[in-house]
């Protein structure tokens, strides 16, 4: 039986959390049920127990029937039925490590030019909105990483793509102030075609014939227009929100926590010639502490996947048709896993004899369907972070939120629930 909370339960987590936040309250019931290893909830299957994690990952591969349904990326090779093998292999390609670190200076060439704007602003006296720029990097991060392409959006000149992926991921996705049959999603969804349909059009008239190495041109010729087009919106969604909602996280416990800022300042002095030779160089503190950050507020907090029949798992039979969801959050702040789970330990990485180094650790998922852009996401955190704080000393204002999230239950992200705004002191 696969044990589910009652209605004196609920009643006790609607106190507690005062019916406030579903992520907390499922949070909750990880420790509540911790001996079971998963709950049922809501029709869902929440499932945490480290080996039947592992093996529900390792058995199914089907995402939750809802995960691409309402979404611009339903066309896209992640969501088509006809996944051609040509269009995957150039695709994993692009995503391969090395060929990433290769062209890991085009990463640090956009967060310098984010710097030298922020710098400016700086100078003025203003506080800064790091998710706003975050966003901007991490969108012109995916153009020349993935598509080979400057989108311009550090340099303000693809403000109407930003604000529709703000429109569709933020207040829509996320925050749920609009449905996604509102009117203002759906011109936010026209939008997002047509600015991405110009962007491609442009890439194509442009080509070089001689030379075949644009990416959008191999994605173009392997699967014709529209689907390169909905590749390209799918590598822009997802590969833009994660990442910038991560930094903001980052910059906030740096913020918080001055000795730790600190530390890592120093260690990306002492390497910032040597990282900028070789993206490639490890940082071992600042990778420590990512990793830290992911652990404790993993931005994807569920992995989603479906039973298409009745699956065994351990002594616990799930039926056909159940939701299931790999409950990241619940695992990594778990405290039969983690010592100090719930709080930010920054350094516990370093240490990997430590108990906890050793515990079940999931922020891009697991199995056949690991985050593709889990490498490019790792290089481009560590680069952004380590020369933002070779930069600047980042200091909290009282415009700077509380450090609270909001879930996308939809798309399985969190994102803190109001921009981060910092006090920047160039160095
Ligand atoms: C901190 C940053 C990121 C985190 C935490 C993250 C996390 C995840 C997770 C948990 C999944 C689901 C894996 C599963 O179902 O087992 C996923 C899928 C995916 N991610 Fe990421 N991701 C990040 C950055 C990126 C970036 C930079 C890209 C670049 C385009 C990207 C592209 C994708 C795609 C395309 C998928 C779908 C894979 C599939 O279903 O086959 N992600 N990510």
């Amino acid at each position: 039986r696969i044990p589910e909370p009652g209605r004196w339960l609920h009643a006790l987590l609607d106190v507690i959390h005062r019916g406030e936040n579903k992520l907390f309250k499922l949070e909750s019931l990880t420790d509540f049920y911790h001996t079971y290893g998963l709950f049922r909830f809501e029709n869902k299957v929440y499932i945490f127990d480290p080996k039947l994690t592992q093996t529900v990952i390792n058995k199914l591969e089907k995402g939750a029937g809802d995960y691409l349904e309402n979404s611009p990326l339903k066309d896209t090779f992640l969501g088509s039925s006809s996944r051609s093998p040509e269009i995957r292999r150039a695709i994993a390609a692009l995503f391969r490590k090395s060929t990433l670190e290769e062209r890991g200076g085009l990463i640090i060439a956009d967060v310098d030019n984010m710097c030298n704007k922020i710098g400016l602003e700086a100078k003025e006296g203003h506080v800064i909105n790091i998710t706003d720029w975050s966003l901007r990097m991490a969108m012109d991060v995916v153009g020349h990483m993935l598509l080979q392409l400057d989108l311009f959006a550090i340099e303000g000149k693809q403000e109407a793509l930003l604000e529709c992926l703000m429109t569709i991921l933020h207040r829509c996705y996320a925050l749920g102030e609009i449905t996604s049959d509102s009117e203002e999603f759906k011109q936010a969804n026209e939008t997002l075609q047509k600015e991405t349909t110009t962007i491609l059009e442009k890439a194509l008239q442009k080509e070089d014939k001689s030379t075949d190495t644009r990416f959008v041109i191999k994605l173009h010729e392997a699967c014709g227009f529209e689907q390169a087009r909905d590749n390209m919106k799918l590598f822009l969604m997802a590969g833009s929100e994660t990442t910038a909602s991560t930094i903001p996280v980052f910059c906030y416990l740096m913020a918080t926590y001055a000795r730790v800022q600190d530390e890592l300042r120093q260690e990306a002095d002492e390497n910032m010639a040597a990282l900028r030779a070789d993206p490639a160089l490890t940082l071992p503190k600042m990778e420590s502490v990512l990793r830290e950050v992911l652990r404790v507020y993993p931005i994807a907090p569920f992995i989603s996947r479906q039973t298409t029949q009745q699956l065994v798992v351990g002594d616990v039979t799930i039926g056909a048709n159940t939701d299931i969801k790999a409950f990241t959050w619940g695992i990594h702040r778990s405290s039969t896993q983690w010592d100090q789970s719930k709080e930010f330990v920054p350094f516990r990485f370093l240490n990997s004899g430590e108990k906890s180094a050793s515990a079940m650790y999931i922020p891009f998922g697991a199995g056949s369907r690991i985050c593709i852009g889990q490498h490019l996401a790792m290089l481009e955190l560590k680069l952004a972070c380590a020369i933002m704080l070779n930069r600047f000393k980042f200091c909290k204002v009282s415009e700077t939120p509380e450090l609270r999230f909001v879930t996308d239950w939809a798309h399985a992200v969190v994102h803190p629930d109001k921009d981060m705004f910092f006090k920047l002191e160039a160095r």
